[in-house]
């Protein structure tokens, strides 16, 4: 089983962190990748530099050696789509082998938005966590896919969306990228030495 969890990461933060893990714990996931986007579709393009996020990433998870960063979506030119991101891990590690794609409410409430979509199921399982001030809509075009058995995920290679609650942690890449801009510290919503790299490189202050 192959975890991944794709963001901008501008920066990573806590709630990223905490989820990464948590998603690695609850399904036994001894390779969790977290794949920075170089342009991220459906969305105002990141302020930090595609390096500078993967140093931030990278920084982020020294210590801890369930989570990997995965840089292929920075060596891809063009739009970050994750059907493509997808369809090179099938490449590598054949069909059988089962993928989690993981992402919040937030991210899932657009999901019928993304590019190919409806052809995603087919390449990896969805583990859709619950993130703060968001909910589904009930009867959702996803409910017949809804699986709350992790051996239904560990036993097939994708097609199934697996609802997961992790630590609520009401902390965005926006709010810390805002304190920084007014000058206050995002200090303990982020790891110490994410915001080293911030302060080195005088990153988010204008
Ligand atoms: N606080 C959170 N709780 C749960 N999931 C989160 C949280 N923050 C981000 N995620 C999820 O992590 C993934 C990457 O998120 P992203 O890098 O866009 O972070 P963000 O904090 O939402 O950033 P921004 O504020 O710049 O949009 C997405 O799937 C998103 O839903
Ligand atoms: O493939 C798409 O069309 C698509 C559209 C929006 C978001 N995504 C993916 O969703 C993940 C979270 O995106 P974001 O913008 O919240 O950082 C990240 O892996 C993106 O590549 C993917």
């Amino acid at each position: 089983m192959i975890g991944i969890l794709g963001g901008t990461f501008d920066p990573i933060h806590h709630a990223h962190l905490r989820t990464a893990l948590e998603v690695a714990e609850h399904f036994g996931i001894s390779d969790m990748r977290l794949i920075p986007g170089k342009q991220p579709p459906h969305r105002p393009q990141p302020i930090a530099r595609p390096e500078q996020r993967l140093a931030m990433l990278q920084a982020a998870i020294a210590t801890e050696p369930r989570l990997h960063a995965d840089d292929r979506e920075l060596r891809r030119e063009g739009h970050s789509y994750s059907f493509d991101t997808l369809q090179t891990f099938r490449a590598e590690v054949g069909n059988e082998r089962p993928l989690l794609f993981t992402l919040g409410f937030d991210a899932f409430l657009h999901f019928e938005r993304w590019h190919r979509w409806d052809e995603i199921l087919a390449l990896a399982h969805l583990v859709v966590v619950h993130r703060p001030r968001y909910s589904l809509p009930p009867n959702g075009w996803y409910e017949p896919f809804l699986s709350t058995n992790p051996d239904d995920l560990r036993a097939t290679p994708a097609g199934r969306i697996y609802l997961l609650s992790v630590t609520a942690l009401d902390i965005s890449a926006t709010h810390l990228r805002m304190l920084l801009k007014q000058g206050k510290s995002p200090r303990y919503l982020l790891p110490d030495s994410v915001l080293d790299y911030i302060q080195r490189h005088q990153l988010y202050c204008e």
